[in-house]
Formats: structure tokens, C-alpha cells, sequence
């Protein structure tokens, strides 16, 4: 008699939902912020799922124009979407993250915009902000250049001041200067926030930034000497490809004085260059602000993934039981569950991280309109910290999460070869994980070096103050081990810095350690924002046990992985990273029947997974035996070519066998 397989796998996941020992529905609110923020996200990713121009199961298929043009319709689309129901911002921005596909809009509102309210006078944003609101507009924001990305300082495009016409001449004086990457740059964009080398009655100032008009608003051609266009496809097939990254180059291209940047310094009618009374690295401004929207992203991202491979993990099925029973669900396996557990606990960790970030980067701007610039180191070492730890672990889980699926995860009906392909490049823009990496250890050293003058350290920084307690102490409680691997880390860094000739020369020298000080501070912050949430008070039937476990299972888990460090900091003894190890695997049976549940709480649209292996109904058999046959191949029964290629082969090969 024939199984109907796939009405069983449907049964499969109810089963799991079923089971599960806490009220999703709350989880929901826990996961989203508010009960608020859950009925717009799903009015949002409702509104995007049902309209058949956000469509998004044949993009993979389609070649780079195509795709781009897509993406054209699509921004333009949600653009009139977003007019003709009046969307608030909160909406809007929901409804692009639904949309899911990358393009110039995200760099218009994401760092031009963000640029001109950073870095512009209130003059200038009164002038620019209303055009870019209304797209009469389209901006971009073009630091990067072919010959430096990571070192800001040593970009090579000049903006010399010219006083007998009161303009800036914008140029780009040799081939490595060309802007590289922009995104939105190549076909979308009709304006640009430049950063260039400042020159000035024969002084070079540095680093600046400059609106700079890019092409007509008539016929979009590029204005007189610009030249710039696309730089090429990109890794995967679909993904980032959606994007105008762009090269572009100016020869000689004047603009009006009053077009440089002008709230941290200024240039005179006469050329006198004035310095404001802000710190300079306000400049990078605009990168700390997309830096923590990255960090919220890493848990977007992360979560997908994992939401794809828990639930086909329950469908999944191999090998029986001992006894000749049913076969075992993958999920059942403790090597699934100790691969794909950690990985759900840091979404949460993530998303909670995300969230604090936010909190601190709102408090910042506030404090910074009151001209308090005293955090803003911290606000630079959590965002660059954090980006680089989440989107590293997030790439990484992508791709763990393709081979928890198997063989079928590396279809791109799967949604995971191109959620990986799009995700992996965060690992690089808006800073390389190594050089933000760096920056964190730079402000650690700083940090350390001035705990012998007494000045306390603040912010996540703090602990660092407990010097005396955690070089000495064997540490009982998890954070407490935490501080101390960290702690040590970084004087031990310090301690043999200091025995180099020289500074910079020690730092250079002990890079490598340097990061994985880095990395232990930032993870030390992630388990204590994780543990900061679950002692809040958190409504509704077992989300709060739930969200504890995740915790644990997260520190533990990094933990484990980083035990080499614990064990060489002395911050835990060999027994207590065996007990962690045994308690690690208690955790995972706990997760075991909720893991279903845990991944609904994220409440994806099967749209915006866009994943046949994630399906909510768990129906994945007949899914992805029907989205083989979509395949333009399947279009013909005898492939194009067989006449060309194959027949002559085979008819060669049969006389051959006649000879
Ligand atoms: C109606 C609404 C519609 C809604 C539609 C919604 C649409 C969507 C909206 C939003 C989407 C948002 C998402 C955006 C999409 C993102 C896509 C990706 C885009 C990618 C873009 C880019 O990549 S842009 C380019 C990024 N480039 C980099 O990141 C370069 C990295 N390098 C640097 O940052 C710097 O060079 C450096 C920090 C590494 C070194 O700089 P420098 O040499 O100048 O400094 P020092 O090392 O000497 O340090 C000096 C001093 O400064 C301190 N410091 C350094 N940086 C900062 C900082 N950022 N902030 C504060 N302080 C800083 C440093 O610690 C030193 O301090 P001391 O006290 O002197 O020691
Ligand atoms: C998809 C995508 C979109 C982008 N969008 C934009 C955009 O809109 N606007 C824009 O201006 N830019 C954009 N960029 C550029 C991006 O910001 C840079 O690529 C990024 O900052 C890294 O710089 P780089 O390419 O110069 O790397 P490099 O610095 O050349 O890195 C190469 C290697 O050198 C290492 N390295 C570099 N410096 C150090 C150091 N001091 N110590 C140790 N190791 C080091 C790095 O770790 C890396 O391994 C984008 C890039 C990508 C991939």
C-alpha cells in the first residue's frame, strides 16, 4: 500500500507545535519587543506576501538584468505602496525588510540620508532632506575607492577649494582613487555623499564630505565629467546582484562651496578652514549608525536560516530505530541538536544584543545634541565589536545550517545558498570584522593602560574596574568567568605590548591575540545582555524558562567552543569545563521539544523565508519536487544543445560500436 509521506511529514510538524511547552503567541511579543511591534510586522510581511510584483521565487533564475530591473519595479512599487497607504516610517522600513532584496533604496535612507542629518548643517539639511524624502532625489554614500576601503584616512580624491569661483573642483587624480562599491552607484543613483581629501589655500585637511550631483535629472546621463557605472556581478547567483555597486570618477567636477558637509567644519567665502568644536570621528558618524542596524540584521538573518533547518530537521527522517520502528526525525540527533541548538540560542542572543545596541546608539545621539561627546568611544567599540562578532557568526551559521539540511539545503529552492551569498559581504562593508576587530583591542589597551592611574572604566567596559578580583579569583558564576577571560586576555595583550620597543610596534606584534581579546569582550557583552533580558520580567506561559535556556545554552555553548582560552586564563578549571560540557547536552534535550515553537515565534511569512524546506506547513516533498520543474531546463523535454552537442557525440559513439 503507498504512504502518503508528505500528509505524514504535514502531521509531523502540528505534532511538534503541539508539544511544545510555552505560549508561542507571547514568545512572539518577546522576540518582536511588543505586542505593537508583532501586528505591524505582520501586517507588513502579510501586505508584501499577497502581491504578486513582490514575487521572489524566480530570482535566481534571472540574469543580471533582469534582476536589476526587478528591483527597479520593486522599490518603485513599494514606493507607491508606501504613498498610498500613508505608511509611518516604522511601517515602511518593515515593509523593505519584507520586500527582500537589496537595492539603491537602502543606501539612499540608510547612509544618504543619515549622512546629510550627521554631517549637514541645519541649512543644508533643510535644503537636501525634503528632496531626498520625497525621491526628487536619489543618493548614495561614495567613500570606498579602488585603492582603499579599511583606511579611511588614506583616501586619494581631492576637493581643492577654489576662492575666485567659491566652488570645490571634486577629482579623482589617479586610477586607485575611483570610487569602488558604492551601492546604488552604478545605475540608480543621481546624487552622492563624497568623502575627499579637503585642500585649502594649499593645505591638505583631510578627510571630508561633499554632496556632489552625479546625473541629470532630466535624462539621468552623467553630468560632465563623471564618469561611472556598474562594477560587476557578484558572488552567487540572485543575492547582492540585485545592487548597483559602482565605480565612478571625476574629472575636475565643480561644486558650489556650500555642498561640503559643513556642521564639523568649515571653509570661508576666502578659503580659511574652521574647525567646529565636535570631535573629528563624528565623521564616521553615518558608519556607527548602519553598524548597529547591522547587528539588529545578524538576528534577521541568523534566524531565517535557523528557522529553515529546525523545522526541516522535524520533517527529515533517516535511518529506524533499533527495534525496526518508525525512522528517526534528524531533529532527534544529538549531533543535529549540538550543531543547530547554539545556533538558535544566539538569534535570540543576537536579536536582545541588537536591541541594547539601539538602546545605546539612541542614547549617544541624544547626548551628543547636548554637545556630551563621553560616550562615544563606547558607542564606537560596541558597534564595531558587535558587527563583527554577529555577522561572523551569523555567515558562519548560514552555511551550517545548508549542511544541517543536507543535500537538499544546497538547492536554492532551499532559500540558503542565496540567504548566505547575500548575507556573507557583511562580514565585510561597513568595516572588515579584523580592522573593527582592531579598533575594539586598540580602546582595551587604552583601557587597561589606565587602570594603574585609577581611572575607573564605564559602560561595558566596567568590569574591567574589578582588576583585583578577577586576576585573582577562580570564578564560580558564569559571567564572572566571563569578565575574567576577557579581563586576562586583554592585560596579558597589554603586559606583553609593553615589552616591545615600541607601542605600535608591540601592537602590530600581537594582532592575533589582540582579536581574540577583542572577541572575548564583545562575547562578554552578548551573554550579559542575553542574562540582563531574562531577569526582566517576561509575560506569558513559559517563555521566560524558555529564553533561560537559550541563555545558557548560548554562554555555554561559547563556553565550550572557547575553552582554550578559559582554561589558559585560568577563569575555569578543566572539571568545571567538563561539568559545562555535561550540562550543555541537559540543555539541549530541554530545547528539544520546543525547537518547533521557538522558530514560529519568529512569525516568517513563507515568503520572506522563501524557503521550500522551511515551509510553515511542513508539506516538503511535493514543494520541492514541483519547484524542480519551475527550472528553465524543464522547459523543454530534450535540452537546447542536443542537437549541436549531443546528438553528433552519440552518433559518433554508435558508429564507432558498429565498426
Ligand atoms: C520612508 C522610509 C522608507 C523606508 C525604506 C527603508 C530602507 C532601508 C533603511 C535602512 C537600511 C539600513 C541598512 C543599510 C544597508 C547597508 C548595506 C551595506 C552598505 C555598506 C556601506 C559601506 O560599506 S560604507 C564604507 C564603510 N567603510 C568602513 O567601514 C571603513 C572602515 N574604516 C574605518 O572606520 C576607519 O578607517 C578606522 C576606524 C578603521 C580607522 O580610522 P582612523 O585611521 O581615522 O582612526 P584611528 O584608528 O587612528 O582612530 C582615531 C580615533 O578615532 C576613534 N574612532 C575611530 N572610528 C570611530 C568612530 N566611528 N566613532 C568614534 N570614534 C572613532 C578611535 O577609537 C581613535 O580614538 P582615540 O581616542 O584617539 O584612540
Ligand atoms: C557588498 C558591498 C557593499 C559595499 N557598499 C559600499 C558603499 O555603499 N559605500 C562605500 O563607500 N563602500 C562600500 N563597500 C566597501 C566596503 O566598505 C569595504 O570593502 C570595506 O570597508 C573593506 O575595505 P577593503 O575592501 O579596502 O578591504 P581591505 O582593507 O583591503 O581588506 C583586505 C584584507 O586586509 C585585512 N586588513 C586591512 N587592514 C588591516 C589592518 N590594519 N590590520 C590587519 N588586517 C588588515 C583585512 O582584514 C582583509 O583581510 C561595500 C563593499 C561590499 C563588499
Amino acid at each position: 500500500m503507498a504512504v502518503d509521506h508528505a500528509a505524514a511529514e504535514v502531521d509531523h510538524l502540528a505534532a511538534e507545535r503541539a508539544a511544545a511547552r510555552f505560549d508561542v503567541e507571547a514568545m512572539k511579543i518577546a522576540w518582536a519587543g511588543s505586542r505593537h511591534a508583532v501586528d505591524v510586522a505582520d501586517r507588513m510581511a502579510r501586505l508584501v506576501a499577497s502581491d504578486p510584483v513582490f514575487r521572489k521565487d524566480n530570482r535566481t533564475m534571472l540574469s543580471r538584468k533582469d534582476l536589476f530591473k526587478d528591483t527597479l519595479r520593486k522599490a518603485a512599487h513599494a514606493w507607491k505602496r508606501i504613498v498610498e497607504l500613508r505608511l509611518t516610517e516604522e511601517e515602511a522600513s518593515l515593509l523593505r525588510q519584507y520586500v527582500d532584496q537589496p537595492g539603491y533604496v537602502d543606501l539612499h535612507w540608510g547612509m544618504f540620508v543619515p549622512a546629510i542629518k550627521g554631517q549637514g548643517t541645519e541649512e543644508q539639511q533643510k535644503k537636501w532632506l525634503p528632496l531626498a524624502y520625497k525621491f526628487q532625489i536619489i543618493g548614495c554614500y561614495a567613500q570606498t575607492e579602488l585603492g582603499h576601503g579599511s583606511n579611511v584616512q588614506g583616501l586619494e580624491t581631492t576637493a581643492t577649494f577654489d576662492p575666485m569661483t567659491d566652488e570645490f573642483v571634486i577629482h579623482s587624480p589617479t586610477l586607485t582613487s575611483s570610487k569602488w562599491w558604492p551601492g546604488g552607484l552604478g545605475k540608480a543613483s543621481t546624487h552622492a555623499v563624497v568623502y575627499a581629501r579637503l585642500i585649502t589655500e594649499g593645505k591638505d585637511y583631510g578627510i571630508h564630505g561633499f554632496i556632489v550631483q552625479l546625473r541629470s535629472l532630466e535624462d539621468h546621463s552623467p553630468l560632465p565629467g563623471v564618469t561611472l557605472g556598474d562594477i560587476g556581478g557578484k558572488f552567487g547567483s540572485g543575492a547582492y546582484n540585485s545592487m548597483d555597486n559602482g565605480v565612478l570618477r571625476f574629472d575636475h567636477v565643480r561644486i558650489p562651496r556650500d555642498q561640503m558637509l559643513m556642521r564639523l567644519s568649515q571653509v570661508t567665502r576666502e578659503g580659511k578652514y574652521v574647525q567646529s568644536d565636535v570631535p573629528k570621528q563624528l565623521l564616521y558618524g553615518t558608519m556607527v549608525y548602519v553598524r548597529q542596524s547591522i547587528v539588529a540584521d545578524a538576528s534577521k538573518a541568523l534566524s531565517r536560516a535557523v528557522c529553515i533547518a529546525v523545522r526541516y530537521s522535524a520533517i527529515r527522517k533517516q535511518f529506524g530505530s533499533q527495534d525496526g520502528g518508525p525512522e528517526t526525525q534528524v531533529l532527534n540527533y544529538r549531533t543535529q541538536q549540538s550543531r543547530l541548538f547554539p545556533l538558535l540560542a544566539s538569534a535570540y542572543a543576537f536579536r536582545f544584543v541588537g536591541d541594547w545596541l539601539n538602546w545605546l546608539y539612541t542614547d549617544v545621539t541624544q547626548k551628543l545634541e547636548v554637545k556630551d561627546y563621553s560616550t562615544l568611544q563606547e558607542a564606537h567599540a560596541c558597534t564595531a565589536g558587535l558587527k563583527a562578532v554577529t555577522t561572523s557568526a551569523t555567515a558562519d551559521a548560514i552555511e551550517e545550517c545548508r549542511k544541517l539540511c543536507g543535500g537538499h539545503g544546497y538547492l536554492n529552492s532551499s532559500g540558503l545558498p542565496e540567504l548566505f551569498a547575500v548575507y556573507v559581504p557583511a562580514c565585510t562593508y561597513e568595516g572588515d570584522n579584523v580592522v573593527l576587530l582592531l579598533q575594539v583591542a586598540r580602546i582595551l589597551m587604552k583601557t587597561v593602560s589606565q587602570l594603574t592611574s585609577g581611572k575607573q572604566p564605564v559602560g561595558t567596559m566596567a568590569y574591567m574596574g574589578k582588576v583585583q578580583h578577577l586576576m585573582q579569583s577562580k570564578c564560580a558564576v558564569k559571567t564572572e568567568a566571563f569578565e575574567a577571560r576577557a579581563l586576562r586576555m586583554a592585560v596579558n595583550c597589554a603586559q606583553n605590548i609593553g615589552q616591545a620597543s615600541n607601542q605600535e610596534e608591540g601592537f602590530y606584534e600581537r594582532s592575533p591575540d589582540l582579536l581574540e581579546a577583542a572577541v572575548a569582550h564583545i562575547q562578554l557583552i552578548i551573554v550579559t545582555k542575553f542574562i540582563e533580558k531574562v531577569h526582566q520580567d517576561i509575560p506569558g506561559h513559559g517563555v521566560k524558562e524558555q529564553l533561560q535556556n537559550l541563555c545558557n545554552v548560548y554562554a555555554l555553548y561559547t563556553l565550550h567552543k572557547h575553552l582554550g582560552d578559559f582554561l589558559a586564563t585560568g577563569s575555569l578549571t578543566p572539571k568545571q569545563g567538563a561539568l559545562a560540557n555535561e550540562q550543555l547536552g541537559k540543555l539541549y534535550a530541554q530545547v528539544r521539544p520546543n525547537a518547533v515553537a521557538l522558530v514560529d515565534a519568529f512569525n516568517y511569512t513563507d515568503h520572506y523565508l522563501g524557503s521550500v524546506l522551511g515551509r510553515y506547513d511542513g508539506n516538503v516533498y511535493p514543494a520541492l519536487y514541483e519547484e524542480a520543474w519551475k527550472d528553465p531546463l524543464n522547459e523543454t523535454v530534450v535540452p537546447e544543445g542536443y542537437h549541436e552537442y549531443l546528438r553528433p557525440l552519440l552518433k559518433q559513439q554508435l558508429k564507432l560500436s558498429r565498426l
